[in-house]
């Protein structure tokens, strides 16, 4: 199923599945991504943030090498790290030298910040409490302007937002001139961010969810309604957390460093009316206990606009 697509508010094709890097440790990304690759994967999802570019640039190297595959039969996708917001074409150049590619499919700005440029270290700059050092008179809509202008240098075919809720979304839109192809959020059944969703979906922007097994070790794998239909299906868990995303016109990215689970994670099958509607009740059930996970929430101290955390 891993050949899927949609097709992005630019003309765009972008797949339905994507590998994630977050947290693929060096020393095993290179393989992940040329295996993916290789098994039939087109969209990966990478950042400088991550600090493995040049890695996961190897990996994509490795399996075009390996024929059959063509650069531009892959969609690599890149974000701008928060210190470099009013530095985008910079950030950029930084994530293609490492990538070794002269153009990503999909540009982001990572999230709607700015930490200070000049601070004491290149991503993660710290005040003397310890705490990150943010910019806090900085508005996100002048990151976004110097995103457009990105389009006209070749080295992106588009450009996108992540970690954008509805209330920062609409302080964007007003003022955009190219209406973002993607915002890229956390989620998944148990955090189904349905506002944004439905905002992204009226304004063509489509959702690249990520975390969709719960980060970390998967711990959604063991959310008994999830599992449950697994059951019904003979199929593990992890297929119905993927299958869920596809099932509502969503990009999912599952990250793994293991090729069995590289492999597993291609299956895609079609969730019924009923499965959906399961899914829904267990989001809706913890939405009304007021129970959602939000999996990924660095601690920036800005409240960007998310109902479970402001
Ligand atoms: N824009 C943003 O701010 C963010 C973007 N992302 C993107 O989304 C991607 C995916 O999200 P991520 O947070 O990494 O988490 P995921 O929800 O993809 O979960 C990854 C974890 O699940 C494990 N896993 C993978 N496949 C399976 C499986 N079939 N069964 C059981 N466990 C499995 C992995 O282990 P192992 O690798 O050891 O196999 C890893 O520990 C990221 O890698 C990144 O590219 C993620 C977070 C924030
Ligand atoms: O993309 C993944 C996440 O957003 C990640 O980039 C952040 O959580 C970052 O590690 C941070 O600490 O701010």
């Amino acid at each position: 199923m891993t050949d899927k697509t949609y097709t992005l508010n630019n003309g765009v094709s972008i797949p339905a599945l994507g590998l994630g890097t977050w947290q693929s440790a060096p020393g095993k990304v290179k393989s992940a991504v040329s295996h993916a690759i290789r098994s039939g994967y087109r969209l990966i999802d990478g950042a400088y943030c991550y600090g493995n570019e040049d890695e996961v640039g190897q990996g994509i190297q490795e399996a075009l090498a390996s024929g059959g595959v063509k650069r531009e039969d892959l969609f690599v996708v890149s974000k701008v790290w928060t210190t470099y917001n009013t530095r985008i074409e910079a950030g950029l150049d930084k994530s293609l030298k490492d990538l070794g590619l002269d153009y990503v499919d999909l540009f982001l700005v990572h999230w709607p910040l700015l930490m200070n440029p000049e601070g004491n270290h290149d991503k993660f700059p710290t005040l003397p409490d310890g705490s990150r050092d943010i910019i806090r008179d900085y508005n996100h809509v002048d990151t976004w302007k110097q995103m457009e202008k990105l389009l006209g240098t070749g080295k992106v075919k588009a450009i996108g937002v992540s970690n954008y809720s509805k209330r920062y979304l609409e302080q964007l839109l007003p003022h955009a001139t190219v209406v973002p192809a993607v915002n890229q959020i956390e989620n998944s059944p148990a955090l189904p961010q349905q506002e944004i969703v439905d905002l992204c979906k009226e304004k063509g922007i489509h959702i690249m969810a990520y975390s969709p097994l719960g980060s970390t070790g998967g711990p959604l794998t063991q959310a008994e309604p999830v599992v449950k239909i697994a059951e019904k299906h003979s199929v593990k868990a992890s297929t119905v957390l993927l299958s869920y995303h596809v099932a509502r016109g969503s990009t999912v990215l599952a990250k793994s460093v293991t090729s069995e689970r590289i492999d597993e994670n291609k299956k895609i099958i079609a969730l019924s009316e009923e499965d959906m509607k399961a899914l829904n009740e267990y989001s809706d059930k913890l939405t009304a206990e007021g129970k959602v996970q939000r999996f990924v929430y660095p601690p920036f101290g800005v409240d960007f606009g998310f109902p479970d955390k402001s």
